[in-house]
């Protein structure tokens, strides 16, 4: 487990553009000995403005993207397509813009899908579909992500893992359904603390001013039952990627100056 480091920038706009610049070298170094990379996409606000900013950026083409697998954090149990979904909002940001192959991206399964309308058993399907795609060098039921990222919640959720909800105790399932989520839609799937921290690398993004208690609680010491994104750390490194707002609360010994 690695200690947090937090990196802060600007504003909302330079943060998503240093994120997925940051993206960009660190998938192809994941790439770079010829095999595949993962990664796993948060939805959200800051999630999605780190997408377009890929799309947005002429070094994206740096990335082999047929051999990149896309993963999902989390999801919003509706139907295919419908705006809610956290897909919904990658493939207008970024999938629907760059050559990967349809094979390649792993939404987790929508509410009117062929895994049937239970949750749960959606939840089991993704668990499964994760499990086909690991490597022995893995370890364990799911591949070892390269980068995860996750938004957080002014509650302090990541994926949807909600405070002293019943998710975040599972500590055998990779994939959990989620009924009442405090957030609507209330009906969800999510990664688990176990496949959450089996990444390498695990990059929390928040911004804005509403995100600043959550943010101090985390990284203060809060317990994962309250505060659910303290309880998740990347094996290799955990990096806060926080613009302004977002830190204010920290104490100044945690932050370091702005890269930009
Ligand atoms: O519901 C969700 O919320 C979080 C945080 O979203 P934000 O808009 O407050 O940044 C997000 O990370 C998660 O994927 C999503 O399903």
């Amino acid at each position: 487990m690695s200690a947090p480091e937090v990196v802060v920038h600007a504003d909302k706009d330079l943060l998503a553009r240093a994120v997925a610049a940051r993206l960009v070298t660190r998938l192809v170094d994941g790439q770079a000995g010829g095999g595949t990379a993962h990664v796993v996409f948060t939805g959200g606000g800051i999630g999605t403005a780190v997408l377009a900013a890929l799309a947005d950026a002429p070094a994206r083409d740096a990335i082999d993207w047929s051999r990149l697998d896309i993963w999902w954090g989390d999801e919003r149990f509706v139907p295919d397509g419908d705006p809610e979904r956290n897909e919904t909002g990658a493939r207008a940001a970024l999938l629907d813009h760059v050559p990967i192959a349809a094979d390649r991206v792993h939404p987790m399964p929508a509410a009117n899908g062929s895994d049937g309308k239970r949750p749960e058993d959606a939840a089991s399907r993704y668990a499964e579909e994760l499990r086909t795609a690991t490597r022995p060098e893995d370890h364990g039921p799911v591949p070892r992500f390269d980068v995860l990222m996750l938004g957080v919640g002014p509650d302090g959720h990541v994926a949807s893992l909600f405070p002293e909800h019943p998710a975040v105790h599972e500590d055998q399932r990779s994939v959990v359904a989620v009924h009442g989520s405090p957030k609507p839609p209330p009906t969800r799937l999510s990664l688990t603390f176990p496949a959450l921290n089996s990444a390498r690398e695990v990059w929390f993004l928040a911004s804005g001013e509403e995100k600043a208690g959550a943010v101090r609680l985390a990284l203060g010491g809060a317990g994962p039952v309250q505060i659910p994104a303290a309880g998740v750390h990347g094996r290799q490194r955990t990096l806060w990627l926080l613009d302004r707002s977002a830190a204010k609360e920290l104490p100044v010994e945690l932050t370091r100056p702005t890269e930009h």
